[in-house]
């Protein structure tokens, strides 16, 4: 199998590096013909993903953060021949990851790759880019661009949640318009949460019923409430009720499109993307990912 693996090495607590030659060493045999491309800036994920498509390999695997895997999915979703996609998760919360099942420690994620086990999954298409897992719009998503990496290395996902509450207090909602599948809803928001899979920001329990194949938006839209009233959502979410809350509107849909009169930008799998409006379609089982079996 030709193999070309992807590494951030500034990814996760930057041990990148060890886990490639353990990757090497554990998948010589079963992949045979493997070739590393490190990673150096922003973009050189897409390119080398869009460089083994393009070449005819056979699998992509790509070691690093949600931010990684999101440029080697926009690296291969286009192409006619999109290889197999492996994940060793390195960075701060690896929703795709969680959403997989794929082990969080790299060893086992690696151990993984030598079952070949694959499940077609679902990818978003926004406007004219690909995601993996989440479209957020709103204050709390404009604070995660504020966690430095120094935040994520010492304190890992607590540093989003420690931003978002404090966007969540100075909370400005601001005013959308939503098109999808079941009709419109326009109104005032806090947030607005487009999830493929049941994991956003490390949270497992947003949207527990979605699937990574099922072909569907998961939408979140939380309205413009008091300080107390929000309060009052956090043990629905807890229990993974959110969507029966009245003041929440949760649809499924297999596009969505959003727009706003004022200017926001629309957080991407966890990572600052272009402005509204947006326009997002599923595109069901695009990518053969490799998964655990069940037993493991
Ligand atoms: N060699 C490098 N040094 C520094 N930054 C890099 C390097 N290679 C890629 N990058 C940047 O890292 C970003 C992706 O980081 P990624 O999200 O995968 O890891 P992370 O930030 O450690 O994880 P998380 O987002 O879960 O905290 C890329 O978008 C790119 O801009």
């Amino acid at each position: 199998m030709k193999t070309m693996i992807i590494l951030n090495p500034s990814s996760g607590k930057e041990k990148a590096e060890e886990y490639a030659e353990k990757i090497d060493v554990t998948l010589r045999n079963k992949y045979k013909d493997i070739q590393f491309r490190t990673t150096a800036k922003e973009g050189d994920a897409a390119a080398f993903a869009a460089e083994a498509s393009v070449s005819f390999f056979d699998a992509v695997i790509a070691m690093g953060g949600d931010g990684t895997i999101n440029e080697v999915i926009n690296g291969l979703a286009d192409q006619a021949h999109r290889p197999k996609l492996g994940i060793i998760p390195l960075g701060t919360v690896n929703d795709f990851a969680r959403a997989l099942h794929i082990p969080l420690e790299p060893y086992e994620a690696i151990s993984i790759l030598e079952h070949q086990n694959l499940r077609p999954v679902d990818i978003g298409k926004v406007n004219e880019s690909y995601f993996a897992n989440v479209l957020a719009v709103g204050a709390i998503a404009e604070a995660s661009y504020k966690v430095s990496t120094d935040q994520k290395t010492k304190l890992g996902p607590l540093a989003y949640f420690i931003e978002g509450a404090k966007s969540f207090l100075n909370g400005n909602a601001i005013t959308i318009s939503v098109e999808h599948e079941g009709g419109k809803w326009e109104g005032e928001t806090f947030l607005l949460l487009t999830a493929l899979t049941n994991s956003v920001g490390g949270f497992e329990a947003l949207a527990p019923e979605a699937d990574v194949n099922d072909g569907v938006f998961h939408t979140f839209i939380i309205k413009k409430l008091s300080i107390p009233k929000i309060a009052t959502l956090i043990p629905s979410l807890l229990k993974g009720e959110l969507a029966e809350s009245k003041d929440i509107e949760y649809f499924r849909s297999a596009y969505l499109t959003v727009a706003s009169d004022q200017e926001h930008v629309v957080n991407v799998d966890g990572e600052e993307g272009e402005s509204l409006p947006f326009c997002a379609k599923v595109l069901r089982g695009h990518l053969d990912v490799f998964v655990p079996t069940k037993k493991t």
